[in-house]
């Protein structure tokens, strides 16, 4: 649902984001997808884990971030998405399990009132969006995926491109496998939308669910792994270990090409 404008600005307060998202998601009233599957609907009240993640929508202007933002809050086009301001709570159930999300369509409104810095430190997961009909916002998405690096180096958070606008065939600036590519190279997910004729919004929102929840999962595996006591590694072991690391090296062709399969499976790391 959309959110109050004086809520926001106050979640954005230093400090106050964690919580406020927090509040403000949790008080929401869950909505099902404007487009109908089983899987995501909402189960009423549940007790499942009640976290909130905060996903940003970045991109150049005019590419379909608040198309694509509304489609996930639930909000018809005309007077209602006017009033509905820039930001969207909702729970969707993914995978059986329930996750809310706070998607933030805030990027350069409001005549750049929202800091780009905090915009990028407040993220549990981005979307960049560029428009398949401009080369220009393809340009921008690489331009930010560098920036959003820079802001976030030790935070492994979940980027996906979006190419949106797919619909527009005739106009096509940007071709799939130049999205794709970018994608390998800036080491992000991608999937191709089209907000008008509600294409992939669902899948790319799921996405988002998903790449945020594998994170979790492999740093909660890693901190137990390192939590537990540590086997004595035999020395044989040792080695096949280093002859590993070496064919890895050698590998690194094949890594890339199969890095490209799968970045537009945005179920998988
Ligand atoms: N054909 C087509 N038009 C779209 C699509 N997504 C958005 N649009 C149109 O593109 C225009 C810009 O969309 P917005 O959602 O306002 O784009 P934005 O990125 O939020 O733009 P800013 O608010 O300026 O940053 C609108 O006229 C939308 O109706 C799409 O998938 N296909």
């Amino acid at each position: 649902m959309p959110v109050d404008e004086r809520d926001l600005q106050a979640a954005l307060a230093p400090g106050a984001l964690a919580t406020a998202a927090a509040g403000t998601a949790a008080q929401g009233p869950r909505l099902d997808w404007p487009e109908s599957s089983s899987d995501s609907l909402s189960s009423g009240d549940s007790d499942s884990d009640e976290s909130v993640y905060k996903v940003l929508l970045l991109g150049a202007p005019g590419v379909g971030k608040s198309a694509l933002a509304r489609i996930f809050g639930g909000v018809e086009d005309g007077p209602e998405a006017e009033a509905a301001g820039h930001t969207y709570d909702r729970s969707i159930v993914v995978d059986g399990e329930e996750a809310s999300l706070m998607v933030y369509d805030i990027w350069e409104q409001d005549g750049g009132h929202w800091l780009p810095g905090h915009c990028m430190a407040m993220g549990d997961a981005y979307v960049i969006v560029y428009s398949v009909t401009d080369k220009g916002s393809f340009e921008k998405a690489s331009e930010l995926r560098v920036q959003l690096r820079r802001a976030r180096q030790t935070d492994d958070v979940p980027i996906i491109l979006v190419g949106n606008k797919s619909d527009l065939v005739r106009s096509r600036e940007v071709s799939l496998d130049e999205g794709r590519a970018c994608a390998v190279v800036f080491d992000c997910k991608f999937i191709e939308t089209s907000a008008a004729l509600h294409h992939n919004v669902q899948a790319l929102f799921e996405g988002v669910v998903r790449q945020i929840r594998l994170r979790r999962d492999s740093k909660e595996a890693n901190a137990r792994r390192q939590a537990g006591t540590r086997r004595r590694e035999s020395l044989g072991k040792k080695a096949k270990r280093f002859l590993g690391r070496i064919v890895a090296r050698n590998s690194r062709k094949m890594a890339f090409r199969a890095k490209s399969k799968s970045c537009h499976d945005l179920s998988v790391l």
